[in-house]
């Protein structure tokens, strides 16, 4: 059996796969994302999870490694962590009463093959007060998120619909994930 090693700190990556009981280890991964400069979402999304992928080594040859991306999309401008209050407000402010887009990209690789998609979910966002706004960034939740909310946590409150699928804006789609697992002969459990 081919062993699954999740290339991921973020903790609702390792959540995801835990609630579909598919057995698996982490492994930490270094890329310096500031050198990915494009515009373009699904390029980002992309090509950050193949780096991920690429700078996690493969250790013994049935290992098998899992890594994503997740960027917020609005207007030709990408909404990565904010790296402040004051870039988190911008962001919270700007998606305030209107539609704009997750993208993820899944780069799946073993020694033998590799396999790479995006996913991509709308969400629409109620008009927000600067009060409500601020009052969400002083609870710290949106500084490890892209877009400067959690759909799974207090950021909810923000949200008036999404199209797509929900765990793809917690940062992993998760049913296309097992699927595409399948390929490499790791299933859930
Ligand atoms: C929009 C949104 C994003 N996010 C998170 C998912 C991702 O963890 C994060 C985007 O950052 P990423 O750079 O995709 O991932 P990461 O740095 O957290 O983890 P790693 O590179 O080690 O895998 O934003 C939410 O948790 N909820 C949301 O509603």
């Amino acid at each position: 059996m081919p062993k699954l090693i999740l290339a991921s700190t973020s903790p609702r990556r390792k959540e995801l796969l835990e609630q579909v009981n598919i057995p698996f280890k982490t492994r930490k991964q270094e890329v310096d994302e500031s050198k990915i400069v494009t515009l373009n979402p699904k390029e980002k999304v992309e090509t950050l999870a193949h780096l991920k992928a690429i700078n996690t080594p493969i250790l013994s040859s049935d290992e098998v490694i899992l890594s994503a991306d997740t960027v917020v999309s609005f207007e030709g401008g990408i909404f990565e962590k904010p790296k402040n209050e004051e870039d988190a407000f911008r962001m919270l402010s700007t998606l305030s009463g209107k539609f704009h887009s997750v993208y993820s990209g899944v780069c799946i690789r073993s020694e033998k093959k590799q396999a790479i998609f995006i996913e991509k979910t709308d969400v629409e966002f109620w008009e927000l007060t600067d009060d409500e706004i601020e009052d969400y960034i002083q609870s710290k939740d949106p500084f490890d998120k892209a877009g400067a909310y959690g759909i799974q946590t207090q950021g909810a409150m923000f949200v008036k619909q999404i199209v797509g699928d929900y765990f793809n804006v917690v940062g992993l789609p998760i049913s296309k994930v097992v699927r595409e697992l399948r390929s490499f002969a790791i299933y859930t459990k």
